[in-house]
């Protein structure tokens, strides 16, 4: 929780303000009884009309005046809570924006929607309510037992009971609650995780009649978290019955004997007034102090999973003094490269060597987790790789910036994820100044303008959320039409060909050949048809490569490419 503070620097000034108008309005607070107290033994018992109105008034003066200064307070202190909120919730955006794949999957998607929403809320509201009660009940607490014990010292032994006893019933609630605030903020995680999954996936869901699961699956979480939450509840709501029943006793007791020491003319009856309204302050503010004290793990539970995100330094960095990326001929090289998922035991690709020039196409075939997909996102510097080199244009990858790296390559990943908007506002992503022109122009290579501009809108028609109002051959064709319009220098294509039909497929290839002359071609797929043309073919079995050639070449002498046809043409779908 300590470490959240330095992102109140920006809110020094408001705090020091707040510090200062809470200590005014207490101390106004904390002068009122005495002012009761001598309106009771100097006015009432001396029947001084003017004293009673005169220190009455001053009495309505000071408590209006606190009443303001503690809206003022609670005004800044709210501004202080949500811009710190603001700026929490910003910088795990920024950071989370910055992981590597690797760090992203480590923590999750749902939890991390879960620590920048509902985690950070819990600091902010627990920040809220430190900025108004951390120098009000201290100052409150401390005056109230000067000022108690000033009016009358043998009364004031009460407190030398009635404390201990409600420090100990504080210490034995928050002791029962403060382990299960971890444990529901891990239940939110686990509610998010399970609604996401299967909002995202509710047509499988649907289709394997698998609604029930889910239901029961949700029903658990959700009974859990409420469970939980009970139980947290049960455990507060003991906490400020017993806190008054404590304050009452001690009430009656300052009563009882104050009365004995009122008849024995040890005490006046507005001293007695003041010294329980003086009680009543400190045991209030020994509740507000409590419920800090409770509040506060809760927040340091939302606080460690925030901090856990933020304190993630992304093992992807650009280099301190960055080589910039060459505009030369564009060349792609792959010397010895090794990787490996973290945790896993075999590397996902190993050993890769291979070369691509500008004009040619590398097509990488494979079975399914031969690590094609790996391979191709180790281009873009999604994840580092363990050993050997990738260079492009003749420098190391990681030895440029990754904004100028990505600048020059156009992926298209194997599920096409596109964002609420328009078609061209997608289109845009790849270059946000593309004129309507080349936009029309990359949506034709891609084959995708003749389903465009039969929508009514064309290429301002609204794509739904994720692009759910669009068919799975159209997503694609779009996020195809999203890299053109970069015109990089390297196209990636992570078996973006898969959802169209042959003839799309082979029209769209005949384009892009025309369209990206001057660029580097690596094309993942799975089907012969789209990487027979392919200047080199790279075999992919288990992570490595078991054949370099062209589709002649590997039909000859490479045995897995034979079998990939030939299972392909049992399917009728060879070449
Ligand atoms: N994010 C990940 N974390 C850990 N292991 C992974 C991850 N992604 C893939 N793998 C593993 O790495 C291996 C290669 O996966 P990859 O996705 O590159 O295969 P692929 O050839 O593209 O498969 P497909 O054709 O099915 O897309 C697989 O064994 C897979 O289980």
């Amino acid at each position: 929780m300590l470490s959240m503070l330095k992102h109140l620097k920006p809110y020094k000034l408001s705090i020091v303000f707040i510090i200062l108008l809470t200590m005014a309005g207490t101390l106004l607070e904390l002068y009122l009884p005495t002012l009761m107290a001598d309106v009771v033994d100097i006015g009432i018992v001396n029947e001084d009309i003017p004293y009673i109105l005169q220190t009455g008034g001053w009495m309505v003066v000071c408590a209006i005046l606190a009443i303001l200064l503690t809206v003022l307070v609670n005004f800044f202190a709210s501004k202080v809570a949500m811009g710190f909120g603001k700026d929490v919730r910003r910088k795990l955006f920024v950071n989370v924006e910055n992981f590597s794949l690797q760090e992203f999957e480590k923590i999750g998607p749902a939890s991390l929607i879960t620590r920048s929403t509902n985690d950070v809320k819990q600091i902010q509201d627990v920040l809220n309510m430190i900025l108004r009660m951390m120098t009000r009940a201290p100052l409150m607490l401390l005056g109230g037992i000067i000022l108690a014990v000033s009016r009358d010292q043998t009364l004031s032994l009460i407190f030398l009971v009635a404390l201990p006893i409600l420090a100990l019933t504080i210490f034995l609630i928050s002791r029962k609650a403060i382990p299960l605030f971890g444990e529901l903020q891990k239940r939110t995680d686990r509610l998010n995780l399970l609604l996401r999954e299967s909002l995202i996936g509710t047509r499988v869901v649907r289709a394997f009649n698998r609604v029930e699961f889910e239901k029961k699956r949700f029903n658990e979480a959700n009974e859990a978290f409420r469970d939980t939450g009970i139980q947290v509840n049960k455990i507060i709501s003991f906490l400020f019955p017993s806190m008054l029943i404590i304050m009452n006793f001690t009430n009656i007791a300052i009563v009882w004997f104050g009365a004995v020491r009122i008849d024995n003319g040890a005490m006046q009856v507005g001293n007695l007034m003041a010294f329980l309204q003086y009680s009543m302050m400190i045991l209030m503010s020994l509740i507000m102090l409590s419920f800090a004290f409770i509040m506060i793990p809760r927040a340091q539970a939302s606080a460690k999973r925030v901090n856990e995100v933020l304190l993630i330094d992304p093992d992807i960095k650009d280099p301190e003094r960055a080589k910039p990326v060459s505009d030369a001929t564009a060349q792609l090289a792959f010397q010895n490269v090794t990787f490996r998922y973290a945790g896993a035991e075999k590397a996902a690709v190993e050993n890769i060597t291979f070369t691509a020039n500008q004009g040619e196409t590398t097509a990488i075939i494979g079975s399914t987790g031969a690590g094609k997909t790996t391979l191709v996102q180790l281009i873009p510097r999604f994840y580092d790789i363990e050993s050997g080199s990738i260079s492009l244009n003749g420098a190391d990858i990681r030895d440029m910036t990754q904004k100028a790296l990505r600048a020059k390559i156009g992926y298209v990943p194997q599920k096409a994820s596109l964002f609420s908007g328009t078609i061209a506002e997608n289109v845009r992503f790849g270059n946000k100044d593309a004129t309507e022109e080349e936009v029309l122009d990359a949506l034709e290579t891609a084959q995708a303008i003749e389903f465009v501009k039969e929508k009514k809108e064309g290429i301002h028609t609204y794509i739904e959320q994720a692009g759910s109002n669009l068919s799975g051959g159209q997503k694609q064709r779009l996020s195809i039409a999203r890299a053109l319009v970069r015109k990089p220098d390297v196209y990636i294509f992570d078996d973006s060909f898969s959802a169209l039909d042959y003839k799309t497929d082979a029209n769209l290839r005949k384009a892009l050949k025309r369209e990206t002359e001057n660029a580097i071609i690596i094309l993942v797929a799975q089907r012969v048809n789209t990487v027979m043309d392919a200047d080199r073919i790279i075999v992919l079995n288990e992570g490595k490569v078991a054949g370099m050639g062209t589709h002649e070449e590997l039909i000859q002498n490479n045995t897995i490419y034979q079998e990939i046809v030939a299972s392909q043409k049992t399917e009728g779908e060879s070449a």
